[in-house]
């Protein structure tokens, strides 16, 4: 067997997310290359919670003024100590004026730290009863909010021509909507994608300097910069896998009985091609009565995927990756080498929808990363054309993408029929489902909706020490998710920048509200983190659920003894939440979380210099990210690193790789 073509190719990492647009419109051209001032307002270029490593440019708003072509470019420091501030970070952050009144209750036995806990060994009730308290003390103690746009418009209220506050958009993924969304507030878009006086920053393409540049506090920006840790085949199956065995060895605690999520009930059974031991494992065991699924690691749109059914095609595959490890040309330069592969059991059994196969596409919101906010949301499901055939060898009627679909020419007549809402998939289910499986009415809104929920907030779990987190970095992450003919439901990836173009009905129905909702988001979590306020309520939120508030946790366990305090409940906030917000609802608040958040900022802090982590090749050919230590270390889940995770930040390679593909990008 030969290999897929694309096998044998060189892939950077991060070739992640969406098909290639051309949503920007026209009143996006020809604006000028300005980029004066603006932050977040004149509170938040007050407030900072700590200044990034990064020589900053000029500051000075000059109107109109056209950006020098010699501007200061930002020079990436590797920060260890406590970064210099630049001048508009100058003033030492103010305390929160609220006042917190603690006051101890007893009995309160779930009091362990995050860190340590099972997951679902955290009770919402109890949450429930603290936030609401929060609620009651604090409304005194605080100005009430009245509205979002007295939140979001502060400092900004009269924006003037040419002055900001601005915002840039990297690629055409879902530029139309989010320009109109920015260009509603008030702001102005620059094309300068040097720009460092803008607001909001969402690029396809994660780019170091974005990351080195940026105001924390002060900006948002789109993508958290090591979120290959759940957005690549490699990433998310070394996250799982190391997290299970945290809860493993958790599970053992006497103290620890809860019911957690085992990895091989949501995802289906998967090796390594890059590590020796693991692709032999798989070779030894592989048999032709099971089909596997060959994927690189940092691919999408279907790219350089390929069955293995039979001995021969193992063979191939087997010299295949022997010559890659042999090859003294990789041995040398292992960035050179062609991407790194997984290969997956094939769900042959998959649920069809008249005949057809498809995956659903839900959503996870990471709004806020200090603290985090993290949501859920509903997508949409997408179908292939042709009947499915587990025996047949065209790739389109296996892979769901609508990348694959559109390959067709009968996508243009019939592309309305791979893409189903969430209401129309639930209503099929019912109508043809329901009375023969015996499943619970609305099937879709319930059971596997939940399912969802709760395999998400395992996945971000495991990740959640991980991730290198500032406040203004958020991110929205396409999860993609298989129901086979028995109802099960697995989880086939997950993907950085998903696909927000809208040319079907159903995406134009969908897609604005998820990419609004998650703007409104980030800068609801975003605002309220800085002045210190309480994140519940979210004015802002509809249709996302709430599946994990750091606020609630993050924080306490790092208080050193201030323990927060249960206080009489009020009725509880009216917004969607779901019950695997577990960690969410289930643990105190931290009420003296403003010194936690500090705290909490320089240990994460920490993890940005993670940033510097160098590519080896390991022992089996393939990379391996080699840590220096840090502050993360010291955490349990961080400081044993899977062999050969994909590092935190993008190397050159990745990056000119991604910028190569940047046309390329997702389904
Ligand atoms: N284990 C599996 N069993 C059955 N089908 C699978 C499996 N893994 C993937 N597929 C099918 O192949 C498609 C592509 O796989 P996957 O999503 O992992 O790759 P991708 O290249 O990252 O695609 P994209 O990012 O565009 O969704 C899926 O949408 C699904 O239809
Ligand atoms: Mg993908
Ligand atoms: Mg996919």
């Amino acid at each position: 067997m030969a290999l897929h073509p694309q096998a044998g190719r060189p892939h950077g990492h991060h070739r992640d997310g969406s098909e290639p647009q051309a949503e920007a419109t026209a009143q996006d051209a020809g604006r000028p290359d300005v980029c004066p001032i603006p932050g977040l307002g004149s509170q938040a270029a007050r407030r900072p919670r700590r200044s990034v490593g990064t020589t900053s440019s000029p500051r000075v708003p000059r109107p109109g003024a056209l950006m020098p072509a010699t501007r200061s470019r930002t020079r990436f420091i590797h920060c260890r100590g406590q970064p210099p501030r630049t001048h508009v970070n100058s003033k030492r952050p103010k305390r929160s004026r609220i006042r917190r009144c603690h006051t101890r209750v007893s009995g309160w036995t779930h009091e362990k730290p995050m860190g340590s806990s099972v997951e679902e060994g955290l009770r919402p009730e109890l949450s429930r009863l603290d936030q609401d308290a929060d609620l009651l003390e604090e409304e005194t103690a605080r100005p009430p909010m009245t509205s979002l746009e007295g939140l979001f418009l502060e400092g900004d209220k009269q924006p003037n021509p040419g002055q900001g506050p601005f915002f840039y958009i990297g690629g055409t993924n879902g530029a139309s909507i989010i320009s109109s969304y920015c260009e509603s507030k008030g702001w102005q878009r620059t094309q300068d994608s040097h720009c460092e006086d803008y607001k909001l920053k969402w690029c396809e393409i994660k780019c170091r300097d974005n990351y080195c540049s940026f105001r924390e506090g002060q900006q948002l920006l789109f993508q958290l910069p090591n979120n290959k840790l759940l957005t690549t085949k490699i990433g998310l199956l070394s996250a799982l896998r190391e997290h299970g065995r945290t809860l493993s060895k958790a599970r053992l605690l006497p103290s620890t009985q809860a019911k957690v999520l085992k990895m091989d009930e949501f995802f289906p059974e998967t090796y390594r091609l890059d590590i020796r031991d693991e692709r032999q494992a798989f070779f030894t065991l592989f048999d032709e009565t099971q089909i596997w699924i060959c994927k690189p690691t940092a691919s999408n749109q279907g790219k350089g995927i390929f069955l293995i059914r039979s001995h021969e095609e193992v063979a191939a595959l087997q010299a295949k990756t022997q010559s890659i490890e042999d090859d003294p040309i990789y041995r040398k330069m292992p960035f050179r080498a062609p991407q790194a592969r997984v290969v997956q059991r094939y769900i042959q059994n998959p649920l069809l929808l008249d005949g057809k196969k498809f995956d659903v596409r839900s959503y996870l919101l990471i709004a806020c990363a200090m603290p985090y906010m993290v949501f859920f949301g509903h997508g949409y499901a997408r179908l292939t054309l042709s009947l499915y055939d587990p025996h047949s060898s065209d790739l389109s009627g296996h892979l769901t993408n609508q990348f694959m679909q559109k390959k067709s020419p009968l996508y243009m007549v019939l592309k309305e029929s791979t893409v189903w809402s969430m209401e129309h998939l639930n209503r099929y289910i019912n109508d043809k489902f329901r009375k023969t499986k015996g499943l619970p009415r609305d099937w879709v809104f319930t059971t596997f909706t939940k399912r969802m929920q709760q395999i998400m907030a395992h996945c971000f779990l495991a990740v959640k020490s991980k991730l290198e987190c500032k406040l203004g970095y958020f991110d929205l992450i396409g999860c993609d998710f298989l129901i086979d003919e028995n109802f099960k439901v697995w989880l086939l990836e997950m993907n950085s920048n998903p696909a927000l173009h809208t040319n079907c009905e159903v995406l134009k129905e969908v897609i604005p509200g998820v990419v609004m909702e998650t703007l409104d988001l980030a800068l609801e979590t975003c605002q309220k983190s800085l002045h210190s306020q309480k994140m519940l309520p979210l004015l802002s939120q509809r249709r996302f659920v709430l599946l994990y508030n750091g606020e609630t946790t993050d924080l306490w366990p790092r208080m050193g003894g201030s323990r927060p305090f249960a206080r009489l409940p009020p009725p509880p906030p009216p917004r969607p939440t779901c019950e695997f917000a577990s960690s969410a609802l289930s643990s105190p608040r931290a009420t003296t979380d403003r010194t936690g958040a500090r705290k909490l900022v320089h240990s994460r802090d920490a993890c940005t210099c993670s940033f510097r982590k160098s590519r080896l090749p390991d022992s089996s050919g393939g990379f391996r990210a080699e840590s220096e230590p840090s502050l993360c270390s010291g955490s349990p889940e961080s400081s044993r690193d899977t062999a050969g995770e994909p590092s935190l930040g993008p190397s050159e390679e990745e990056r000119e790789e991604e910028q190569r593909s940047a046309s390329h990008r997702g389904s």
